[in-house]
């Protein structure tokens, strides 16, 4: 079969000609066994981060503690690891300490699940200790050796394994489900961050749905952040994920699934950046107003048209609205957009100045108002973009305001 990781064969030559044992381990034999596009190459050796930052011209120590140096070449980052076992490596370096280090064999062994337990030498052979790759062949997730140590170790690696069951469209096996079912509770001394990561891939994956029901069936789902009381998802109530197209619009139809209506509290809670917490405060707006709705041009042109149609997709894949309408449904917010005689504030022939020089008004919030107001007469068609039709408006606008206040 020859080593297909040819980019990084110049780690594991300059290794091993040094006297050290060195593998590709880890989620990248598990793609290319999978044919899956590669991301990360992980290095496994029994030199010590202190030998494999002399070895190489360009490192950074990015995890010395767990014993992890970067090796940067070519714009790529490979991460050389010294084998490690549950009680780490030996890193006492008196001329007559013989240090200690695992084996490779003990470095799989505390890895989490038997497909991310495999390693590759520089000629191609497939080191597989826990049979990954029959569980690979099987499709299934399944630990390494008993469920609740390695859960014990680390419990994120409950949401791992539902993430790649929902990745990879495996199954989980029976014992890791009742172990996750034991252990769920372990997941409330996991940090947020890492929980958000897992749950945004797993709401990503082609086996959400399954992954979702494992979650619940688990109870997993009741441990995470502000789900203690999430709703019961079934396949038949699962939204239709393969429509939507970012972790905004999954996010958006997960928290409606399950009931969640303060997305405001859930977002703080989670630690969304400020980015994803605005898209899916964005979105969940829009699909109260379109619910009730069809678009309007001026409903267009406040949401813009991303906007429109991701809030479209999370309707159809909430059932609201039909999958096979979703086409006509964009070339109607195009086309209303299209007809929009102006597509941003910014196109105005006024700006909030020269309503300030027009106006017997101090500065206050009216700007916002009056601004938005013009816009929507504008996108409507009820008044052109013109300098003095704008400000005969204003005048009328300024003596409609006084009545009402
Ligand atoms: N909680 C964890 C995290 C990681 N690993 C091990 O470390 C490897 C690398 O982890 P990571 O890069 O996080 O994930 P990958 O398995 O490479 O998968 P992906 O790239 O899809 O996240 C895994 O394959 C697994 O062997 C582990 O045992 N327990």
């Amino acid at each position: 079969m020859g080593f297909p990781f040819k980019n990084s064969a110049f780690i594991l030559d300059q290794l091993i000609s040094h006297g050290f044992e060195a593998y590709v381990v880890g989620g990248a034999v598990r793609d290319y066994l999978l044919g899956r596009p590669i991301h990360d190459i992980d290095v496994a050796t029994s030199a010590h981060p202190a030998d494999v930052v002399s070895l190489f011209k360009r490192t950074i120590p990015i995890g010395i503690e767990h014993g992890t140096v970067a090796v940067l070449s070519h714009g790529s980052t490979y991460e050389v690891t010294t084998f490690r076992s549950e009680t780490g490596y030996d890193d006492f370096r008196h001329p007559n300490h013989v240090a200690f280090v695992p084996s490779l064999e003990q470095d799989l062994m505390r890895r989490d699940f038997t497909i991310n337990a495999l390693a590759m030498d520089r000629a191609g052979i497939i080191i597989d200790l826990f049979g990954g790759q029959s569980d690979i062949k099987k499709q299934r997730i399944r630990t390494v050796g008993k469920a609740e140590e390695r859960i014990s170790e680390d419990p994120l690696r409950m949401m791992r394994g539902m993430r790649f069951a929902s990745e990879l469209c495996f199954t989980l096996g029976q014992t890791e489900c009742e172990a996750f079912h034991q252990k769920a509770e372990l997941l409330k001394n996991i940090s947020v961050e890492r929980i958000n990561q897992e749950m945004t891939r797993l709401l990503a994956g082609k086996g959400v749905a399954n992954a979702l029901i494992l979650l619940f069936k688990t109870g997993c789902i009741h441990k995470l952040p502000m789900l203690e009381h999430a709703g019961p998802v079934t396949n038949a109530n699962t939204p239709r994920y393969w429509i939507l197209q970012s972790d905004e619009e999954r996010w958006t139809a997960f928290l409606i699934s399950v009931g969640i209506d303060d997305v405001h509290a859930f977002a703080k809670a989670w630690k969304w950046s400020k980015n994803v917490r605005q898209s899916v405060l964005r979105l969940t707006a829009l699909l109260k107003q379109r619910s009730k709705n069809e678009w309007t041009r001026e409903a267009v042109y406040f949401a813009g048209t991303n906007d429109a149609k991701a809030a479209d997709r999370v309707l159809a894949a909430l059932g609201t609205l039909h999958e096979n309408d979703l086409a006509s449904c964009e070339r109607q917010v195009e086309f209303l957009w299209n007809a929009c005689p102006i597509h941003s504030r910014s196109e105005l022939t006024v700006t909030g100045n020269q309503f300030m020089s027009w106006s017997e008004f101090k500065p206050g919030p009216w700007l916002a108002e009056v601004i938005q107001d013009l816009e929507r007469d504008i996108v409507n068609g009820r008044i052109e973009n013109k300098l003095e039709v704008i400000r005969s408006w204003f005048k009328k606008w300024q003596i409609t305001q006084k009545k009402q206040s």
